[in-house]
């Protein structure tokens, strides 16, 4: 579930007033997603997808959000549009919430990817990265190695609980993986960060859309294509399929070319993305009350593929070479 927010009729009816988006016909809490509370929305006019912010999104980011996603419709990217109040306001309140109203995407989220699935992503993906250059706002990872540093904090003393040994082991991958992180100059602008495949719509084999920005910020290209290639190129049964990750990385390298540093630094980087999504579904995990309405993402899901990369030698054992 991710309704944290109920909305009352009369609320709903009084926020839409200051939108000419017709009459609402129905509206309904969709199930999917962990962050926000998302309602569909459908009017006499069209369908939209109504998002009320909750806990991990700061408001101050939300023009960084909501105008990134205007700069990339603009440029070819089949994202959400947010829709303008009357007053031309993109952002809105409901519930005591931050809330926008955006455009609905046809398509639907694969679970299994197939590889031409994972080679329309890589395109896509680099095409994002293209897209996005000359967007005016800032927007640093919050997420990168000094969040990584508070999430190990705010976990530490309770992780061995979930794996033995996973408190040493967070220490061993921060002293091992900061440094190298705090050091990288790759080429750099806005990225994703949270493009996995649930995040992706597909119309048969043919990439339809990409939604849910509210990680996006400015951080390296190819740590954008590591956290991919983590959410992309494993099977649930923990091994890597290189077939997968020579599509998705084929098809990003041939719309947007890797450089020998980036490439050279892929190894690093699918293991720090490993950690971060670790490190914040260990966090969730530790910090959801027992019944709690919200689907808990597993973190050993992301320790094994941590440990894939632990002992990966190269980008010999992703498969793949420029
Ligand atoms: N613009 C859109 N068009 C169609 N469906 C959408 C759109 N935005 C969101 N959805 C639907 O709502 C679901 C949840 O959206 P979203 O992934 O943005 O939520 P979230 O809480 O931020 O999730 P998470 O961060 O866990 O991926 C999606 O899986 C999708 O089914
Ligand atoms: N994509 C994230 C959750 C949403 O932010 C994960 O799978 O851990």
């Amino acid at each position: 579930m991710a309704v944290y927010t109920e909305v009352p009729d009369e609320d709903l009816a009084a926020f839409l007033k200051a939108y000419d988006i017709g009459e609402a016909v129905s509206f309904k809490g969709i199930a999917e997603g962990v962050e926000n509370t998302n309602y569909l929305l459908v009017t006499t006019k069209a369908r939209f997808i109504l998002t009320l912010y909750e806990k991990r999104v700061n408001r101050d980011d939300l023009p960084f959000f909501l105008g990134l996603l205007e700069h990339l419709a603009a440029r070819g990217v089949t994202c959400p549009q947010p829709v303008a109040a009357r007053d031309g306001a993109l952002l809105s309140e409901l519930c005591g919430r931050p809330a926008a109203l955006v455009t609905f995407l046809d398509g639907v989220s694969v679970r299994r990817p197939t590889p031409r699935q994972c080679a329309e992503l890589g395109r896509a993906l680099a095409d994002l990265h293209e897209a996005a250059k000359g967007f005016e706002l800032k927007r640093p990872n919050a997420l990168s190695v000094e969040g990584w540093r508070r999430l190990a904090e705010s976990a530490r003393g309770r992780s061995d609980a979930v794996a033995p040994g996973l408190d040493a082991l967070i220490a061993a991958e921060l002293a091992a993986l900061g440094p190298t992180f705090e050091g990288l100059a790759l080429p750099s602008g806005v990225i994703h960060a949270d493009l996995f495949p649930n995040n992706v719509f597909f119309l048969g084999d043919r990439l339809s859309g990409l939604i849910d920005f509210y990680f996006a910020c400015d951080d390296a290209f190819a740590y954008d294509v590591a956290i991919c290639l983590n959410a992309w190129c494993f099977e649930t049964t923990g091994e890597f399929n290189v077939t997968k990750g020579r599509a998705l990385l084929d098809a990003y390298h041939a719309a947007r070319p890797l450089s020998e540093a980036e490439t050279a630094a892929l190894p690093a980087l699918a293991r720090g993305a490993a950690l971060r999504f670790m490190l914040t579904r260990l966090v969730d995990w530790l910090d959801t009350p027992p019944g709690a309405l919200v689907k808990k993402l597993d973190p050993l899901e992301y320790l094994k593929k941590l440990r894939f990369h632990q002992q990966a030698a190269g980008l010999g054992d992703y498969g793949w070479r420029p």
